[in-house]
């Protein structure tokens, strides 16, 4: 796992947008070979999102080639209700770039049949030779998408109950705290892990726990993000509140400044 340490959240989506800029520059997309990137929703991503439409904006990247998944969304929410993770997408970064309708996958969370919708989710992103980079923010108890703790790491897109800390924090987000869908769906750990690369971006104090747990904690399924240690091309970009709970020895040993 690579750790970059950034001093602040905008250095942190800067960072972030540059090497999604790479990447993709790199790859050089075409519509027969488009680049696979996965997305995240939740409050951390946002200044990525906006710092990658300004470089669209000045020519820099296009997202015509480009084929994104998204994480996760809650079930039974409206697609059009403020708070879906469709709504929030459009609104903080699709609407704003090049890319074309039918590239956007957002996993369905009114199907009806919610287990086939998963299946189908895996099958599609399988279809495009599976995601060449996965981005994610981590929830405080260290949940990456939806898998909350005690989810295989092994697990793929599934129907997951939010816990109770998961529900708290994301009620922020919503007039009515009881509002706060019971249930969503999600990539899961192993589809994470089945990325070419993964790059998690932490920010803030509250993350620090997450983040110790994702370097110097052992692999386990109650830290999800500590999965990242079995990835060989994890990279996970903090600011320095972020790296609060880490030791001194292990930010100077493993660290690169961003
Ligand atoms: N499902 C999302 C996660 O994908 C996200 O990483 C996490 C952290 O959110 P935030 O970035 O708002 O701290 O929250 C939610 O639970």
């Amino acid at each position: 796992m690579r750790l970059i340490l950034c001093p602040t959240a905008v250095e942190v989506a800067e960072w972030a947008a540059q090497y999604v800029l790479r990447r993709i520059t790199d790859f050089a997309p075409t519509s027969d070979r488009p680049f696979v990137l996965g997305l995240p929703a939740g409050s951390t991503p946002l200044k990525l999102y906006a710092r990658l439409i300004e470089l669209y904006q000045q020519g820099k990247i296009s997202f015509q080639h480009v084929v994104t998944f998204n994480m996760d969304e809650y079930v039974g929410l409206p697609q059009n209700h403020p708070q879906s993770y469709h709504t929030y997408m459009h609104q903080n970064f699709l609407k704003h770039i090049d890319i074309p309708a039918q590239n956007v996958h957002i996993p369905n969370g009114n199907a009806p049949d919610l287990a086939a919708e998963c299946a189908a989710y895996e099958d599609k992103m399988k279809s495009f030779g599976g995601v060449n980079l996965f981005i994610g923010g981590v929830g405080e108890d260290g949940h990456i998408a939806f898998n909350e703790p005690g989810t295989s790491l092994v697990s793929r897109t599934h129907l997951q109950a939010l816990g109770d800390r998961t529900r708290q924090v994301n009620a922020r987000f919503f007039d009515d705290p009881s509002q706060v869908p019971t249930h969503a769906l999600t990539v899961g750990v192993g589809t994470i892990l089945a990325a070419q690369e993964v790059m998690i971006l932490a920010q803030g104090a509250a993350k620090a726990q997450a983040v110790h747990h994702a370097v110097e904690g052992c692999i386990n399924h109650l830290w999800t993000i500590s999965a990242l240690q079995l990835h060989p091309n994890a990279l996970l970009v903090c600011d320095e509140d972020a790296t609060l709970e880490l030791k001194v020895k292990t930010v100077r040993g493993l660290g690169e400044r961003g």
